[in-house]
């Protein structure tokens, strides 16, 4: 089975009956979205909330109830993909965008399930650039205050145009060496007031299900 099926589909094991889940986004959480509507098809009653537009329009697909983002005060499992995972199950997201709206409902989860394939983990982040969302208002001088922190930033474009995420703004990706304090990193990024929020996800994680590249799923707690 292909690795992100994998654990995309073992994650969905955190799921019970009545329910308030979080689905994410991207390549490896499309797998859990894909299995949580086939639960719901046979009949498992829970409500989701889609942290981006594609993945709402992927589980009103899959007829997959879904709560308005104002109904919502709490969440009981969340599962997510992510970029870079370090050995504190430190994260970097937003590869696809998505890190703001990601990060709100990662912020009200009782249980935070990060579905990766190995590849994605190391002792350290920084190998992945760190997607932040910035304003389009004076997004010149965040760039700058962005570098000033040690990065090398990049604006996102997307086949020839900036990029704009669901929220209207735009994402830097700021490539960092070596991320020893991802906490404090974050703290530094979202203090500039040209940030909406970064992609880091410090202390955030319960679990991240990998795999060992054998068939077999592992589980970070
Ligand atoms: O903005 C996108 C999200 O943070 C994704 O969860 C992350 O980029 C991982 O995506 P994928 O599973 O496609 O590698």
């Amino acid at each position: 089975m292909n690795p992100k099926q994998l654990v995309g589909e073992k994650a969905t094991t955190y799921i019970k009956d009545g329910m308030i889940v979080g689905l994410g986004t991207g390549s490896t959480a499309y797998f859990a979205i894909m299995k949580i509507g086939e639960l719901v098809k046979n009949g498992l009653s829970i409500k989701g909330v889609p942290t981006s537009k594609a993945t709402e329009e992927l589980a009103i697909s899959l007829n997959i109830p879904l709560l308005a983002i104002e109904d919502v005060v709490k969440i009981d499992v969340t599962i997510d993909g992510a970029d870079e995972f370090d050995a504190n199950k430190n994260l970097t997201k937003g590869g696809g965008a998505a890190l703001l709206r990601e990060k709100i409902i990662a912020s009200v989860t009782d249980f935070y399930v990060i579905i990766a394939d190995a590849a994605k983990g190391s002792q350290f982040l920084g190998s992945f650039a760190v997607p932040v969302e910035v304003t389009a208002f004076g997004k010149e001088i965040t760039i700058a205050q962005l570098k000033a922190l040690g990065c090398i930033p990049k604006l996102r474009y997307k086949e020839g145009e900036l990029l704009l995420t669901d929220n209207q703004n735009y994402i830097v990706d700021c490539k960092f060496e070596k991320i020893e304090n991802p906490a404090q990193l974050s703290a530094q990024m979202n203090a500039l007031p040209g940030v909406v929020e970064n992609g880091l996800f410090a202390g955030m994680a319960n679990v991240i299900i990998s795999e060992d590249g054998k068939g077999s799923t592992i589980t970070i707690d």
